[in-house]
């Protein structure tokens, strides 16, 4: 299994190297990595990673600031990754963590590290073990903050 992990300079975590060192917990992983400034250069670093550098999944990790032009940005980079998706039939699982999701600094590098690790897991699951996605299915997961739970009646 070859996964890509692309991240940005942005960022105010190495949600990069947390990615590498969850996903290495799992399997037997080869990583192909690349940084980029933003998140809006993150769509033709994945595409790269798909076509150029053979990668089977790839994370695309990044922390949209708190600012409109930030969530702007956001959605565009969104955009592209989906676009990215679609043109090279290869999942991109987008670990975005928006910098106002957190109360504090202290709150922030937790969310990110837990929904970068949280989404490491998916990202092996999505290629080696489909089925034990499956058997989530309908859970309310969530990524990094408390799961949700399955609505009841
Ligand atoms: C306004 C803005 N906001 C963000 C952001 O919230 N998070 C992020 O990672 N990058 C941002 N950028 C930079 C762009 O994504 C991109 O790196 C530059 O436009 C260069 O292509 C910009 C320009």
């Amino acid at each position: 299994m070859r996964v890509g992990i692309a991240d940005t300079t942005f960022s105010r975590v190495n949600m990069g190297a947390i990615a590498v060192d969850e996903l290495r917990k799992h399997a037997s992983v080869a990583i192909e990595r690349v940084t980029v400034p933003g998140i809006k250069d993150l769509p033709v670093a994945c595409k790269k990673l798909i076509e150029e550098r053979r990668c089977d999944i790839v994370m695309a990790l990044g922390m949209p600031g708190g600012k409109d032009k930030d969530k702007i940005c956001a959605h565009e980079a969104s955009t592209g990754l989906i676009q990215c998706q679609l043109m090279t039939n290869t999942h991109i699982i987008e670990v975005f963590v928006h910098e106002d999701e957190a109360k504090d600094d202290r709150e922030l590098a937790w969310l990110m590290e837990q929904r970068t690790r949280e989404h490491a897991v998916n990202a092996v699951k999505l290629v080696l073990h489909p089925k034990d996605l499956e058997r989530q299915a309908g859970t309310g997961q969530r990524q990094g903050f408390e799961d949700a739970g399955p609505a009841r009646r």
